[in-house]
């Protein structure tokens, strides 16, 4: 057996991030992979990794954030560093012996190359970390400014809510772990950094899935459209900083100024930077759609956040803007499958519960929720990672 013990750590070893054909081949043995750790740890081993390794690895990871270490050893070059390189690099003062318990352990998980001894080498990961373009050092600090504290208060929250599903808006999970009881939103409003954390993390998000525009064509919309300022192609609500509109503008750069509209609140619309033939404008979508009569009107990851009392508000707005039988909304979140859904669907769903009381959906809650505000689904148009659905819908 020990052969066949070394033969599987061979073939593990030699798998790395171009071993794969494309995309969806790599997310396949990624599924595969976690599914092995699961069945050759033991029970113990498994809560080990919740209970101890969880915590440190991302306190870990924030103090050397704080320290500003992995933009410094970026802008140093990368290459291997000595733990009296890395101290040098900070900028705060660190005992090296607490910079290199910190880094023994970030090398234990592969966060860093340990290439001798007190020498270490940047991984993949860890050079993204250091390079804003990425978002991942925003990602992490999203995770604990928010995520962190609002899963430690959840099993509490559902205790005191007698176990019954989160639907409230207001005064719910994320309010009872925030210090000033706000909601999920009402925080980022209310703190900048926390806001351009999480802006960043979506933005990872959003990069990281299939563009929609790969899953319907554009070209279907322009025709048969009268495209006006006042009457543009897509409005995308909830836009973000502008990813999902501009990959329209990217299949169809001859769109006329004003076909395409972001919108989003003021906070992260002063942070859009689209390109200027995008109208990037705030507006908070549970007051009326002031676009009316567009082609199509476009979400992503939007009704997610909100339980169906709230998004059926929403849908009522951008319908209310609708023209019969001419206008398409589009809605691009998650369709839970009735079995099988993967590690990043459900731990979507759960973090939806835990930050904003809402939820993905399985086909019948979209087409409960459509249907219960004037739509009727046309069609699901599956993305190729198996992670999300574009559902086209009209009004019924
Ligand atoms: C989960 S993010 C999705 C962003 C983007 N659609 C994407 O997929 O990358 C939800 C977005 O809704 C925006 N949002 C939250 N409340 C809003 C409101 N009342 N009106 C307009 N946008 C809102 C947030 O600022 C955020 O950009």
């Amino acid at each position: 057996m020990a052969s066949d013990s070394q033969k599987i750590i061979d073939i593990l070893e030699g798998v790395n991030h171009a071993s794969f054909a494309n995309e969806v081949e790599r997310l396949r043995v990624r599924a595969a992979a976690r599914k092995l750790l699961a069945k050759v740890e033991s029970p113990y081993e498994r809560a080990w990794g919740f209970c101890f390794e969880h915590p440190v690895v991302f306190a870990a990871l924030q103090t050397s954030i704080d320290l500003g270490l992995w933009a410094a050893w970026n802008a140093a070059g990368g290459g291997d560093k000595t733990i009296d390189d890395l101290v040098k690099l900070a900028k705060h003062d660190i005992q090296p012996n607490l910079l290199r318990r910190l880094f023994r352990l970030l090398a234990a998980f592969n966060v860093v190359e340990e290439v001798g001894v007190d020498t270490f080498k940047p991984t993949p990961f860890s050079a993204a970390i250091g390079d804003e373009n990425t978002k991942v050092r925003a990602s992490l600090e999203a995770a604990n400014n928010q995520y962190i504290l609002a899963g430690h208060n959840l099993p509490k929250y559902l205790a005191k809510i007698g176990y019954q599903e989160p639907t409230a808006a207001e005064n719910n999970n994320h309010s009872g772990s925030d210090p000033d009881g706000l909601n999920f939103f009402g925080r980022l409003q209310k703190s900048p950094k926390f806001y351009e954390d999480f802006t960043g993390h979506m933005e990872a998000w959003t990069t990281w899935k299939t563009p929609w525009t790969k899953l319907y064509d554009p070209k279907k919309l322009i025709e048969g459209a009268t495209i006006t300022e006042s009457a543009p192609l897509v409005v995308d609500l909830g836009g973000n900083t502008g990813i999902d509109i501009s990959h329209v503008l990217a299949a169809k750069p001859d769109l006329p100024a004003g076909a395409l509209v972001l919108q989003d609140l003021p906070e992260i619309i002063a942070r859009a930077k689209v390109d200027p033939k995008i109208t990037a404008t705030a507006h908070d979508f549970f007051l009326p759609q002031p676009v009316k009569g567009s082609r199509a009107y476009f979400m992503h990851a939007v009704l997610h956040d909100w339980a169906d009392d709230k998004a059926t508000e929403l849908l009522n707005n951008t319908r209310e803007a609708m023209v019969k039988g001419y206008s398409k909304l589009f809605v691009y979140d998650i369709v839970l499958p009735p079995q099988g859904a993967s590690i990043s669907q459900t731990t979507m769903d759960v973090e939806m519960m835990s930050l904003l009381s809402a939820n993905e959906r399985t086909k019948d809650q979209w087409e409960k929720l459509l249907t219960g505000a004037g739509f009727k689904i046309v069609n699901y148009h599956p993305d190729p990672q198996e992670y999300e659905m574009l559902i086209e819908a009209e009004i019924a």
